[in-house]
């Protein structure tokens, strides 16, 4: 059943996800986005890490899995994201690095259930994706060649699909991620302007436009 109802009633919930290959920069343009517009940023990848680390009841089977640069099946990282998504007691959440295939995105509407306002898609070739990843330096265990080779193909194969899922619906916002991290924020932040003051708008549709009172039925003859 959805919990979009254990969120405060009344309260709008913003939700964007952030997509792209390995090493495409949506870790990077998170930490802008939050800086610039107040958001909270949940990286699936790092909630994994963090259940690796802490040696949590499925931490062996999701390091395995990371390893081998293949999915965690969703109603563990879904769970992750909602406890994550409550705690903060903010309202608006990016998404990174989620949904990455069709059961991903299945499990959140299911469990989550408050519709995406958009997708933010940051599209980087290959070559420079492979470039960035082994030259990140974050220690990470997946960021080696042969990890990173299945690591595209299950972008490539099971993630793009979600994309273009997104985009029949309208909601993709693709931006060119091979640019320099400052110049693809200049993309990524003219999005999010639109998008916050297009919900300003339609919050002021739906609230300020009352009719007005008809005082004669409060007055008594
Ligand atoms: N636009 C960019 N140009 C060059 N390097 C970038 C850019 N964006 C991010 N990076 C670097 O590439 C690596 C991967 O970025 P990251 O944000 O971790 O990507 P992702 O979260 O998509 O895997 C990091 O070392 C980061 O500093
Ligand atoms: N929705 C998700 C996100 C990440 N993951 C796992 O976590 C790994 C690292 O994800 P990440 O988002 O931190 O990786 P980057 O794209 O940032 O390099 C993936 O290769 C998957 O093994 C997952 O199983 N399901
Ligand atoms: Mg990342």
């Amino acid at each position: 059943m959805s919990q979009a109802g254990a969120f405060p009633p009344g309260k709008k919930i913003t939700v964007v996800f952030v997509i792209g290959g390995p090493g495409s920069g949506k870790g990077t343009q998170c930490s802008k986005i939050v800086r610039h517009f107040g958001f909270t940023h949940l990286s699936a990848g790092d909630l994994l890490r963090q259940q690796v680390q802490s040696d949590t009841e499925h931490g062996a089977m999701i390091k395995n899995l990371m390893h081998e640069g293949k999915l965690v099946p969703s109603d563990i990282i879904v769970r992750l994201l909602l406890t994550a998504m409550l705690q903060s007691g903010n309202d608006r959440f990016l998404v990174d690095g989620f949904p990455r295939n069709e059961e991903n995105r299945r499990a959140y509407e299911s469990i989550i259930g408050i519709e995406p306002e958009l997708v933010l898609f940051i599209d980087c070739p290959r070559e420079e994706l492979e470039r960035r990843i082994l030259h990140r330096d974050q220690g990470r265990d997946d960021d080696n060649v042969d990890t990173i080779r299945k690591r595209f193909q299950v972008f490539h194969d099971s993630t793009l699909p979600v994309v273009l899922y997104y985009d029949r619906m309208g909601k993709v916002r693709r931006v060119d991620g091979a640019k320099s991290a400052d110049a693809v924020f200049e993309d990524v932040k003219a999005i999010f302007t639109q998008l916050l003051t297009t919900q300003v708008h339609s919050l002021t549709h739906i609230y300020l436009p009352f009719s007005p009172i008809d005082c004669s039925v409060l007055i008594k003859p």
